[in-house]
């Protein structure tokens, strides 16, 4: 079983720029959709930033010296194009010292069912680092149990943290019951379950397309 974080669990400002990703009148205005995607990225990133270790550092002010705090390690965060970038923007301006690594996945409908097609891959070694696994949508959680066993096959996380937007409850236990290592899903919020097209109910529809246009 997954261990879970879900930002919408309390009242916050969360809740907003949810509600501006879902309205289709606000979805016109691409901008302030991928920024309400960028910030989310930010809100969640620094919430798990909690979960990072931290160590002593002496720092040297203008006055005196003084103990601070700075993390252990840098996370290594990957961005699953296309739809990720602008929340994968909202982690990067958090964790601004990572490495960062990419792959392109995307879904492709085939006789009603769902197939991930897995063709890019430009990662560092994700051996013994924290690794975060950056996707707005976790519909199916096909593209991240896809990404996840093609990162595997060139080493072993220290821990991994998969972070989306929005989850539906069926992508969550796919995730659960196919990635085996130890992880920690970390989302805006969950809906309700997909629909014939699995699609997220209510979910926002497409969000490569709304954030970037169609694609052929
Ligand atoms: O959990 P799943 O059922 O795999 O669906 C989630 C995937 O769908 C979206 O990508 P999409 O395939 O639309 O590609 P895109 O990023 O190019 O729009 C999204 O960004 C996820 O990667
Ligand atoms: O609801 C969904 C499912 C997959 N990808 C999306 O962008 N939206
Ligand atoms: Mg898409």
């Amino acid at each position: 079983m997954s261990k879970m974080f879900v930002l919408s669990d309390c009242d916050n400002i969360v809740h907003q720029y949810l509600s501006e990703l879902r309205d289709v009148e606000i979805q016109k205005d691409r901008t302030r959709f991928r920024k309400n995607l960028e910030r989310i990225g930010g809100i969640l990133a620094y919430e798990l930033s909690k979960d990072l270790h931290f160590i002593s550092k002496s720092i040297q002010t203008p006055i005196e010296v003084t103990k601070g705090k700075v993390l252990d390690e840098q996370p290594l965060l990957i961005c699953v194009l296309r739809a990720a970038m602008p929340f994968f923007q909202g982690f990067l301006d958090v964790f601004d010292k990572a490495d960062c690594g990419f792959v392109g996945a995307y879904r492709q409908e085939k006789e009603n069912r769902i197939d991930i097609e897995f063709l890019y891959q430009a990662t560092p070694d994700i051996s013994d680092r924290e690794v975060i696994l950056i996707d707005p949508m976790l519909a199916t959680g096909k593209s991240i149990v896809s990404t996840v066993s093609n990162l595997l096959k060139i080493g072993a996380p220290k821990s991994l943290h998969i972070v989306g937007v929005i989850a539906a409850p069926e992508g969550i236990e796919h995730i659960s019951s196919q990635i085996e290592i130890p992880h920690k899903i970390w989302v805006g919020t969950i809906d309700k379950a997909l629909n014939e097209k699995s699609y997220i109910v209510p979910g926002l529809g497409d969000a490569g397309d709304l954030a970037f246009g169609p694609k052929l």
